[in-house]
């Protein structure tokens, strides 16, 4: 079978601020495979963000191709959910209204369907009796669920997150790595997931993808044997250990070329 995502010789250049070009990545192949998990790796500024934005259709690669279930990407698409570093919600909305607002923002109106799909996501993330009330209401933690709720909402066959844990606090980012493992291993999808955290992307992923500094390119790609489901146990895991000292050293050796 192919892949559900293919990147093949991909370039990305932007022009920065006094003029001159920023060569983002270079040359990036890379094929994400059916309902797998896959997290970025890399130094900052190395193009993992951009990767995201490619496959999202929010950017048009310089050279190369990004395409999905062999389309090539020419605009954002329903069958992609987005998850950004902050949770991007509407201060004056209820919860329940901001799950809903991309429909809303479409189409003008929203679904009895989707409101109860709604509903039942926030029980899925445990924020069954939050519907009502407003963003500011919420701790960081509970934002960010209803950002991937809503990300959720219409069961996207590809899941893109950028550092989504990376504002939360060391406990609350363990319990939502966990929750987005349940919610993925109920309804599978292919998940790209950038983090600067060597143990989240260890933790969560099928496979690792190591970027190099700028100009971006794929380093190496790690498989992770650890079984599934995870657990805290995976943690002590030696397996985990050993992986995790590897990565390091390749993460923290790579020169810019
Ligand atoms: N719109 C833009 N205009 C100019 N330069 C850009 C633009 N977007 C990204 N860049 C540059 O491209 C490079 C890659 O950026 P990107 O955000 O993809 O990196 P990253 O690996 O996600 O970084 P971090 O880990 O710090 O979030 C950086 O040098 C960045 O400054």
């Amino acid at each position: 079978m192919g892949n559900v995502i293919d990147l093949t010789r991909v370039c990305q250049t932007f022009v920065s601020s006094d003029g001159s070009p920023v060569t983002a990545l270079q040359d990036v192949d890379l094929g994400l495979r059916k309902h797998e998990f896959v997290s970025l790796i890399g130094p900052s500024g190395c193009g993992k963000s951009t990767v995201l934005r490619l496959i999202a259709g929010l950017l048009k690669p310089t050279a190369g191709t990004v395409s999905i279930f062999d389309r090539p990407v020419t605009e954002p698409r329903d069958e992609i959910g987005v998850v950004f570093q902050k949770p991007t919600l509407l201060p004056w909305l209820n919860v329940l209204d901001n799950i809903t607002f991309p429909m809303r923002h479409k189409y003008g109106h929203v679904d009895a369907k989707d409101t109860e799909r709604a509903q039942a996501l926030l029980s899925t993330i445990g924020l069954a009796d939050f519907g009502r009330k407003r963003p500011g209401e919420l701790s960081g933690g509970m934002q960010q669920r209803v950002a991937i709720a809503r990300s959720l909402l219409h069961d996207p066959d590809i899941l893109l997150m950028d550092e989504p844990f990376s504002a939360l606090d060391a406990l609350t980012r363990d319990e939502m790595s966990f929750e987005l493992l349940r919610i993925w291993s109920e309804r599978p999808k292919t998940v790209v997931f950038v983090t600067h955290s060597i143990q989240e992307a260890i933790l969560l992923s099928d496979r690792i993808v190591v970027m190099s500094a700028r100009p971006g390119r794929v380093a190496e790609i790690i498989d992770v044997p650890l079984p599934r489901p995870r657990s805290l146990a995976t943690l002590s895991d030696p397996v985990f250990t050993a992986l995790a000292n590897d990565i390091r050293v390749k993460v923290f050796t790579r020169k810019p070329e």
